[in-house]
């Protein structure tokens, strides 16, 4: 069996829908599980929603109706006005107004969760019927009910021996199968969500349990890239890249893939292809066992928009394992993703992401303990099978507040004016 996925920029209008109906005539419709992330940009205009929701919800109907608008617009060019997808399409959008106005509940990760996940539903919905007009035959299916996870929500973890006791048992080999990423279940049939940009991972989930023989993540690019072309401006494509280099690449923040995504796919060797919707008859990226990377380059990876801290004893004691570990802890706690460590005697430094905006938090608990400093609005590059020039280049973008070296990697913390 073959798992695609398409993104949000796969779906983000009515010619790119039409496009996906393209490539699956090209590549077959049988055999095929079919992953679809959000349209466009939704998942984003969904978050607005959840915050509207908490914080000025007089605003709340005009998100709303943008969102209804924008998936409207799309659904004019590809039905006709009797279409029964506009029936499903209003279900879906009278499913989120009973949720907004009967939700009692404070807690917002999980709030956010039962609210997001409409873009999902709603992408796949839009694509299945499409298909199906267009003589495609498909079977929609409600992810829900086949990816069980705890009840982290915003960042579930899945139980897989659940989920692959249902995938085996419940999907259809035989038939184009078309649903969600990112959203899954937990035990008492709350929607989850598995992270954001998390649609690789349901891919890689589906493959795991399934055996399937590759996925496909179908993007705007070419495949993989030595280095984000938003940021670099000469870039090369990676015609193979091995799960673990992959795995490294991810693990430092290359966002073309989801990081979670490759360790079930190297598992089980199932190999993973990254391909253009805009040129599928190139061959793309090829991650699978073998070859470290193809051609054997530099890649640059960057992480912007991150807090660099700096922390030590009120007494300038040494930064020793005790209260090293109590601030593991409270990272933790706080949700605060790090993405450097480096530490000294009596100071420990640590780059992280303010994922969910928990660092005020997290500074106020530490400061009654530590003395603590932190900068805000710097710059992660990771640069892999780095040299001179590589390094030289990226330190010339700005003031280098910190540098890691290891053999095959350096990361440098920049701030860029
Ligand atoms: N190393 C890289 N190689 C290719 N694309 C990259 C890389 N790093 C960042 N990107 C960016 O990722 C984008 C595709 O990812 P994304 O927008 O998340 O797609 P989708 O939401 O459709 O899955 C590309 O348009 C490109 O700008
Ligand atoms: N729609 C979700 C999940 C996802 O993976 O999206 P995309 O494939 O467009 O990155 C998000 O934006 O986080």
């Amino acid at each position: 069996m073959k798992i695609f996925k398409f993104g949000g920029a796969s779906v983000k209008d009515a010619e790119s829908i039409k496009n996906i109906a393209r490539i699956l005539q090209v590549e077959g419709t049988e055999n095929t599980l079919v992953v679809i992330s959000a349209m466009g940009k939704m998942t984003n205009a969904f978050e607005d929603v959840v915050d509207t929701y908490y914080t000025k919800s007089e605003e709340l109907p005009n998100k709303l109706n943008l969102i209804e608008e924008y998936h409207k617009n799309i659904m004019k060019t590809l039905f006709e006005k009797n279409d029964e997808i506009y029936t499903t399409v209003d279900i879906l959008f009278g499913e989120l107004g009973w949720f907004l106005a009967r939700n009692t509940s404070q807690r917002y990760n999980y709030v956010y969760d039962q609210i997001i996940c409409f873009g999902e539903l709603l992408s796949t919905r839009i694509v299945s019927a499409y298909l199906s007009k267009t003589g495609v035959q498909n079977n929609w299916f409600d992810v829900r009910n086949y990816i069980k996870t705890d009840s982290n929500y915003r960042d579930a973890k899945v139980n897989w021996e659940l989920t692959g006791d249902i995938i085996t048992n419940k999907v259809d080999k035989q038939k184009l199968n078309i649903t969600q990423g990112f959203i899954a279940a937990n035990d008492t049939e709350n929607t989850t969500t598995l992270g954001r940009e998390g649609s690789d991972y349901t891919a890689g989930i589906f493959a795991y349990c399934l055996d399937a023989e590759s996925v496909t993540i179908w993007k705007d690019v070419e495949g993989v890239l030595n280095a984000d072309p938003r940021v670099f401006e000469n870039t090369t494509l990676l015609e193979q890249i091995s799960y673990e280099e992959a795995i490294e690449m991810a693990f430092y923040g290359a966002s073309v893939i989801h990081p979670k995504t490759l360790q079930p796919l190297q598992k089980k060797e199932i190999p993973l292809l990254v391909r253009s919707f805009l040129n599928p008859k190139e061959a793309g990226t090829k991650v699978s066992k073998g070859t470290m990377l193809v051609p054997n380059i530099p890649c640059f990876i960057v992480k912007k928009d991150q807090i660099l801290i700096s922390i030590s004893a009120l007494d300038f004691s040494f930064m020793v394992e005790n209260n090293i570990s109590y601030i593991f802890q409270k990272l933790h706690d706080y949700q605060l993703k790090v993405n450097l460590i480096q530490n000294s005697a009596i100071s420990f430094s640590l780059c992280v992401d303010n994922k969910f905006n928990k660092f005020d938090a997290f500074y106020n608990e530490l400061k009654a303990q530590f003395k603590i400093e932190f900068q805000n609005g710097v710059n992660l590059y990771t640069i892999r099978h780095f040299n001179k020039k590589t390094v030289a280049e990226i330190t010339k973008k700005g003031a280098s507040l910190l540098r890691q070296t290891s053999r095959e990697t350096v990361q440098i913390v920049l701030k860029e004016n």
